[in-house]
């Protein structure tokens, strides 16, 4: 059997993807989906962590734009991706493998602090560890989240899946001539000012060497095709 190029990664899901067609909440057969695939991700021999964004359900930005403090609706919007986890756990049960969510907040009711060492131990179990609750801290994103982790507990590339095919010159549902990039450093993709991930995730990710490739979800397999090395991404590396 072909072997994963990434023996442990970090998978960012992007919140808004979850939606599906909606603008609000989340999609049942697009999280059933997905949880078969991250399975199907992780059968190749990959340990798989996954931080879940929250765009789906709370922006702080947006939310603060409308009242609340930004350090509220930056929480809101933490809270938001631990219900992400939730279902997403829930979803990877139901087809019989084993999840595990870890929350950066303390809510023993609900799920486990996370923790490296409680991280590693459900990777070695074999379970699909779903990290909620951003970093913990307000101002930040569920990219820089990724990343963070990805250095924290030594995975070896950070895949981000969302809704675009890679990193563009400009923001391609906006701009149709922008050009898609096969390749890019970490300090290309800061200088090109690219929105699709924040300055933070990008500089964090330099700092610590850890690739990161940005593909689409929407491409049936593409987790199982990026780990195996033959997928459809822009690679952010130095
Ligand atoms: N230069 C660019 N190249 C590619 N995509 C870009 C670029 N600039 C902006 N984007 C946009 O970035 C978005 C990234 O989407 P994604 O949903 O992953 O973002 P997010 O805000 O991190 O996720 P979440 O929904 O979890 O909050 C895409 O919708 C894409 O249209
Ligand atoms: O470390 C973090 C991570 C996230 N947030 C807040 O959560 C929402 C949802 O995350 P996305 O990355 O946009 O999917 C985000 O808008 C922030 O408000 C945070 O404060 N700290």
């Amino acid at each position: 059997m072909a072997e994963p190029v990434y023996r442990r990664v970090v998978i960012k899901l992007s919140g808004e993807y979850l939606a599906g067609a909606q603008s609000f909440g989340i999609d049942q057969p697009t999280l059933d989906r997905i949880a078969g695939e991250l399975i199907s991700a992780q059968k190749l021999g990959a340990e798989i962590a996954v931080v879940v964004g929250g765009g789906n359900i709370v922006r702080g930005v947006e939310v603060s734009s409308r009242g609340v403090s930004r350090p509220t609706g930056d929480t809101m919007g933490m809270l938001a991706t631990v219900m992400n986890c939730l279902a997403l756990e829930a979803a990877i049960e139901r087809r019989g493998a084993a999840a595990r969510t870890l929350s950066a907040f303390v809510m023993p009711q609900v799920c486990e602090l996370y923790t490296r060492a409680a991280t590693h131990k459900y990777l070695a179990e074999g379970r699909i560890v779903l990290l909620g609750g951003g970093t913990g801290n307000p101002f930040f994103t569920t990219d820089t989240t990724a990343v963070l982790r990805a250095a924290e507990i030594g995975a070896q590339a950070v895949l981000k899946a969302t809704n675009v095919d890679g990193v563009y010159s400009a923001d391609p549902k906006k701009d149709p001539s922008a050009k898609r990039f096969d390749r890019l450093t970490h300090s290309e993709a800061i200088a090109g000012g690219y929105k699709v991930m924040d300055t933070t995730a990008f500089a964090l990710a330099r700092e610590t060497s850890l690739p990161i490739i940005v593909f689409s979800i929407a491409e049936p397999d593409a987790m199982s095709a990026i780990l195996l090395g033959k997928g459809h991404g822009t690679i952010v590396a130095g």
